[in-house]
């Protein structure tokens, strides 16, 4: 059997719809869930195997995208939200009920993610999400537990999947990352 990833990926990857502009996230509580409402298509979406980001129950990895936190509202029951860990980069407002991570933001104005907010789109009830495209921090799943001598067989199953592993982020995000730094310090002209 192959390995499992996440349930988002494991019976095969949804395309994002042609003119999709959002929707709605909700939290796993049965009554007063923390809802989440979106104002525009995500982008970058892939799974990220870092001991940080929310994995639904039993998944070997997150599924995380990113949209513009403008467009981001918290719509029912915030006052269940919490930041899960303040002193990290991404501060991960989690519900305190179910623990369900609802959107992560950095605050950090030079960050080269500033301005991006970190969700997952497969707390939504719409179809039609940007899917993932790529495996990050793959190497850091053994972080959390997964037995190294198994780590062939999931980045073979992640490229049976189309999504490329990295044990970083992808290439094009990571030299967009390094631009911005060698921007900030001059060593590049903006
Ligand atoms: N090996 C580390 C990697 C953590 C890490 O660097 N995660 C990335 C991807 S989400 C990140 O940008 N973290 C910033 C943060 O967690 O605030 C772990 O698994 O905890
Ligand atoms: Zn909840
Ligand atoms: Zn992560």
């Amino acid at each position: 059997m192959a390995v499992a990833i996440h349930p988002s990926v494991d019976r095969g990857i949804a395309p994002a719809a042609p003119g999709f502009a959002g929707g709605t996230l909700a939290c796993k509580c049965a009554s007063n869930p923390v809802t989440v409402t979106l104002k525009a298509q995500t982008a970058h979406n892939h799974v990220c195997g870092c001991t940080q980001c929310w994995k639904p129950e039993g998944a070997l990895f997150s599924m995380v995208a990113v949209v513009p936190r403008d467009k981001v509202e918290v719509t029912a029951n915030a006052d269940k939200l919490r930041v899960v860990d303040p002193s990290k980069t991404i501060q991960r407002h989690a519900c305190i009920a179910c623990g369900t991570h609802m959107y992560g933001r950095i605050e950090n104005a030079k960050h080269p993610f500033h301005g991006l907010d970190f969700v997952h789109t497969e707390l939504s009830p719409q179809n039609g999400w940007s899917p993932p495209t790529f495996a990050a921090f793959v190497s850091s799943i053994i972080e959390s537990g997964a037995d190294p001598a198994g780590m062939g067989a999931v980045r073979a199953q992640l490229k049976a999947l189309g999504l490329e592993p990295y044990d970083c982020l992808s290439p094009p995000l990571m030299d967009a990352i390094a631009t911005h730094v060698a921007k900030a310090s001059g060593v590049l002209k903006a």
